[in-house]
């Protein structure tokens, strides 16, 4: 089984509500995103599974929903990493392998999502 990994990021606002923290008030994060896809099936002459190519176009495509936005209004759930790193997933599973997506909140703080 291979594993391949792109990473993507953007920028967006949240404000995450009722957590009884600093993080009600609305601020900002420069997230950064892993999208990993699993397969055992090379293309027989060219030798890979995906091109990387494509799975970049995918993840950046599906980024540019979040990207300089506020994401209270993006998502129909509070915008936490692990509720991010939920829809990216879901989202791009419907056309690809996916397997695992990594959100990074900051630089020390991700969260992973597979099912
Ligand atoms: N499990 C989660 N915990 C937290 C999330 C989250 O999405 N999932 N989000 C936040 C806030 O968005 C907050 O903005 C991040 O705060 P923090 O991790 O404290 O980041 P800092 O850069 O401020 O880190 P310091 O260590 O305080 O410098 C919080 N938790
Ligand atoms: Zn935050």
């Amino acid at each position: 089984m291979f594993e391949l990994t792109v990473e993507s990021s953007f920028s967006g606002a949240h404000q995450l509500i009722k957590s009884n923290s600093p993080c009600e008030n609305l601020h900002g994060h420069n997230w950064r995103v892993a999208l990993t896809v699993c397969g055992s099936e090379q293309e027989p002459d060219v030798g890979w599974v995906i091109d990387f190519k494509k799975l970049k176009e995918a993840l950046n495509k599906e980024l540019a929903k979040f990207d300089h936005k506020y994401l209270n209004e993006v998502l129909p759930v509070s915008p936490t990493a692990e509720n991010i790193a939920k829809q990216i997933y879901r989202d791009l599973a419907a056309s690809l392998p996916v397997c695992k997506v990594t959100v990074w909140e900051t630089e020390k703080s991700s969260v992973s999502y597979s099912e």
